[in-house]
């Protein structure tokens, strides 16, 4: 045996005396061929495939055919999430602030996957990948990357089905993954205070709204109906693509104060996972502020303007009816006269002024309204009547909700938000009384709350029965 190694050694280094001897005088396009010739050779005794997906920073190619930087950021999602409980050794880690654990690959650790019984293995990997790879990309010896390997032979599966179901899988384990957040715009002239950089405009905060569609109370076939709707539009990029439309949907939801107007934003928002912008028209200096911060949203966004009948009140101009409301027509009208008198009205004099109507309709309507993806434009109001048709007319705001006063669906949903019942024998009372008497789910809502740690359920019934009878 000990012949063997001392063989070896010498062996070795003949080997490499000859491969650099026939290296320096072999022309190069015959050294090509034997290269591909031994390639080869090692292909048809190990027929494995190995795909590698170069990490984000590299230099970039077009030779993919998943768009390089949405394939790997699913890639890294899907081995993060999914193949990380089967891998041998985890990497745990905490994220300041969250509540959950990111479990990933350490570098050069292999994990196996099975789709439609073809194993397939993942390697996180620190090196330039070997010779016969198939690349995704260009290739730095100090970037990470993931190579994908597996037999020759199901190579169709792979190529043709398994990367779509990680990209999928990967882009659908993000979306649950998503932290939402609340955004709200800061008054151009207030943003020094907040002590950062002066030209942001939105503000953010993580969005913990608690509620749901399963706490909204409403007609079970509206709220089915705006569920339905919202899954279509949220799967309807190709055909707003094929229509030529932008891929936007509006919403106006109007009814009296207390009707749930607010709460169905947030359930709308917690069932998309969609982050939500808080626009505040009255902290806009004007039409082209405003196209600014429309610039600015990401896609996946409901965009919310309360109140929107008060809300084009800043231009000064509004005016004041009996009761005190704002009527958005008149401002409208008043502000149009104004500008019909003034010749000299110009772009100038329109960047100074506030937001207009015309403005606001080409923020959500305009050219550069399109970019960005999918976007839920939300409109509140009590008054949806003193609205100007342009502002509600469908393909604008395309569907209209009508939050209503309690109906006993909605009541039932709210005893068991507050109550934690299904079923009370003063339910029939309620229902009569609901059908006689008008009081918004907010006051419902106050009634059946205990006031106490000791007030029971009955009590709380019976508050509500004692306020239904008395409005
Ligand atoms: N339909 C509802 N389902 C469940 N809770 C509701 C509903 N409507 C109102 N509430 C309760 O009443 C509170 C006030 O409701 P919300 O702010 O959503 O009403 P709104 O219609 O937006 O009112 P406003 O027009 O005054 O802005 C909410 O915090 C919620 O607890």
């Amino acid at each position: 045996m000990s012949g063997f190694w001392d063989m070896l050694g010498p062996g070795i280094g003949t080997l490499l005396l000859i491969y650099t001897t026939l290296e320096r005088i072999i022309p190069d396009d015959l050294w090509f061929a034997i290269n591909r010739f031994f390639q080869n050779l090692l292909n048809f005794f190990n027929p494995y495939i190995e795909i590698t997906f170069d990490e984000l920073s590299s230099s970039s190619s077009s030779s993919c055919f998943f768009e390089r930087s949405k394939a790997y950021s699913a890639i890294e999602t899907y081995l993060g999430t999914n193949f990380s409980l089967r891998a041998e050794r985890l990497k745990g880690n905490i994220p300041s602030g969250s509540r959950s654990v990111t479990l990933s690959m350490d570098d050069y650790e292999e994990i196996t996957d099975v789709y439609e019984g073809v194993k397939v293995s993942w390697m996180r990997n620190k090196s330039s990948p070997r010779s016969n790879v198939i690349s995704f990309g260009a290739h730095s010896p100090d970037k990470r990357s993931y190579i994908l390997s597996f037999r020759a032979k199901h190579k169709d599966i792979v190529i043709g089905s398994y990367l779509s179901h990680v990209l999928s899988e990967g882009k659908a384990i993000a979306k649950r993954n998503k932290r939402q957040r609340l955004f709200m715009n800061v008054s151009s002239d207030k943003q020094g205070d907040w002590g950062d950089d002066k030209k942001l405009a939105w503000r953010s905060i993580a969005f913990e709204h608690p509620a749901t569609f399963d706490t909204l109370g409403m007609d079970p076939k509206k709220k089915k109906d705006v569920m339905d709707d919202l899954v279509a539009f949220t799967n309807a990029k190709e055909y707003y693509k094929g229509i030529g439309k932008p891929w936007k949907r509006g919403y106006l939801l109007y009814g009296p104060p207390g009707t749930g107007k607010s709460t169905m934003i947030a359930a709308m928002a917690n069932f998309l996972h969609f982050d939500v912008y808080d626009l505040e028209l009255t902290a806009v200096k004007n039409n082209t502020e405003l196209r600014m911060l429309m610039t600015e949203i990401s896609k996946r966004s409901i965009v919310v303007i309360e109140d929107i009948d008060c809300s084009l009140g800043i231009t000064g101009r509004r005016k004041n009816t009996k009761n005190g409301e704002n009527d958005l027509k008149e401002v409208i009208a008043e502000k149009a006269d104004m500008e019909d008198d003034d010749s000299s009205s110009s772009d100038d004099d329109e960047d100074d002024s506030k937001v207009t109507l015309s403005g606001l309709l080409n923020s959500i309507d305009g050219l550069w309204s399109a970019s960005g993806g999918e976007k839920i434009f939300v409109f509140t109001t009590n008054y949806a009547e003193k609205l100007d048709p342009a502002l509600i007319r469908r393909g604008r705001m395309d569907k209209h909700i009508e939050m209503s006063y309690c109906c006993f669906e909605s009541f039932k949903v709210l005893a068991k938000n507050y109550l934690k019942i299904e079923y009370h024998e003063k339910f029939e009372k309620i229902r009569c009384l609901l059908e006689e008497n008008e009081m918004s789910p907010a006051d419902v809502a106050e009634n059946l709350m205990p006031k106490s740690a000791e007030m029971s359920v009955d009590e709380c019934l019976g508050n509500l029965i004692a306020a239904l009878e008395k409005a």
